[in-house]
């Protein structure tokens, strides 16, 4: 598989070295230079197979000059070796598709175990790697489960200091060993930017075997294209020309792996991209004027992003394929409405959470009556156990994963907003 560099298109790199190195030159992101497309024959063949196998199928269609379909499948076994996404109907043609259902209850598990499973099939046994990645809530933790432990790899998770729920900081900052957690003062953005800004450093590029697993590596996003086919295939043949799915999007790495997908022939209707207060994309696509704000702290935390780093994907994807990106629709939602929607949904029966209920609110005002309608469930409702509670006046039960932590010592180290300080800790703490 050929991956271009979007900022550098001289760049050029194989899977093996896109996974690796996480960011090509001036901090540009890998791009897949060849989009395979299935014919409704293969897609048909597609839908019948388990989760696994057409994993295993799609995957390979890109990756396949570099590992056995035979080595694929054992990889992607081991990685989503936890319950599949599953469909809950919601309400009328409004549906869920709940991705929390893995170690870390939420959906960055499909991503972060892949790319700790082919990276460990290709590490070499003696080379370190750091792992730097910034989180705004989930993907620290299923970076953080998905590395532990694992042979000279070392996990460096920046995390905005007071910003995450309680529950989701547990999750990953209590685990010790080879994960190091460090909270900033700061927003998500400044982590992002940190990351972003060590990759430019050439003594940490050489010294520490520098790599993210935020979605700026593209193997996240390749994992993530498997559930929407799997959603697709768990939706009646009946609705499939009508399938409208609502995301909620912070860095947009969602979006990007749902539009690859219909890239790939998945006849997706249309796909909806929700955002909260932090509406950089909705402004951009009403006015055309690329603005982001200082980020704003909501009650959907893991969404709270400024400059969504996968934006440039999604324009190039748009360009490449040649569709109109006014088709895309975005909006934002406050989170007073956000917590109507939790109750509502409550009301009816499902228990919900601020990020997915995001999605909810907008599906449901752009919902046809001919539609299929999914919004995702991106995280467990417990993960964010105060606000929910709090809205609902409920007691939430929470699953032994969250349980168990608890009452563990949180072991982050807490650092300002300063590029040199971390550098000096990444170059120490080997
Ligand atoms: C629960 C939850 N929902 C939605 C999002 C947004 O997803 P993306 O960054 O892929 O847009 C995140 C974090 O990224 C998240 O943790
Ligand atoms: N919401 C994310 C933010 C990081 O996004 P990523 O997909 O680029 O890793 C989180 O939960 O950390």
């Amino acid at each position: 598989m050929k991956l271009y560099n979007l900022k550098d298109i001289n760049e050029e790199v194989n899977f093996l070295n896109a996974i690796k190195y996480g960011l090509g030159k001036k901090q540009g992101l890998f791009f897949p230079k060849y989009l395979p497309k299935f014919t409704p024959e293969t897609l048909k063949k597609l839908i019948q197979m388990d989760f696994i196998t057409r994993s295993t199928h799609i995957l390979s269609h890109f990756i396949s000059d570099e590992i056995s379909f035979v080595d694929l499948k054992k990889q992607i076994k081991k990685a989503f070796s936890f319950t599949k996404p599953i469909i809950v109907h919601v309400k009328k043609n409004i549906s869920c598709l709940e991705l929390f259902h893995g170690p870390t209850l939420a959906f960055k598990d499909f991503g972060a175990r892949f790319m700790a499973q082919m990276l460990s099939y290709w590490k070499k046994e003696n080379s370190i790697m750091t792992i730097l990645t910034a989180t705004s809530g989930d993907t620290g933790a299923a970076v953080a489960h998905a590395f532990y432990r694992m042979n000279n790899i070392r996990v460096v998770i920046l995390y905005p200091k007071g910003r995450i729920s309680t529950l989701q900081e547990k999750l990953f900052c209590t685990l010790g060993e080879n994960i190091h957690t460090i909270a900033i003062d700061g927003s998500f953005d400044d982590c992002q930017y940190l990351v972003k800004k060590s990759f430019n450093d050439k003594k940490l590029k050489k010294n520490i075997g520098l790599n993210s697993a935020n979605s700026i590596n593209i193997s996240r996003l390749l994992a993530q294209i498997c559930y929407y086919f799997e959603a697709f295939a768990l939706i009646p043949t009946d609705f499939h020309k009508n399938i409208v799915i609502s995301i909620p999007c912070g860095n947009f790495g969602n979006l990007t792996a749902g539009l690859i997908a219909k890239s790939l022939g998945l006849p997706i209707k249309s796909f909806i991209a929700a955002t909260n207060a932090n509406d950089t994309v909705p402004r951009f696509l009403k006015n055309g004027k690329w603005k982001p704000n200082k980020t704003i702290s909501t009650i959907s935390n893991a969404m709270d992003i400024s400059q969504p780093n996968n934006w440039p994907r999604v324009e190039e994807l748009f360009k490449r394929k040649k569709w109109n990106l006014k088709t895309l629709k975005s909006y934002s939602v406050s989170d007073k409405e956000t917590e109507r929607a939790i109750k509502k949904l409550y009301k009816i029966g499902y228990l919900s959470e601020p990020h997915a209920a995001i999605a909810y609110t907008i599906l449901k005002k752009n919902i046809k009556k001919e539609d299929f309608g999914l919004f995702l469930g991106t995280a467990h409702p417990s993960k964010f156990q105060d606000t929910v509670e709090k809205i609902l006046k409920i007691s939430l039960k929470l699953p032994i994963s969250l349980k168990s932590r608890v009452n563990l010592k949180n072991l982050s180290y807490h650092m300002k907003p300063d590029f040199l300080k971390l550098k000096e800790f990444l170059l120490k703490k080997i």
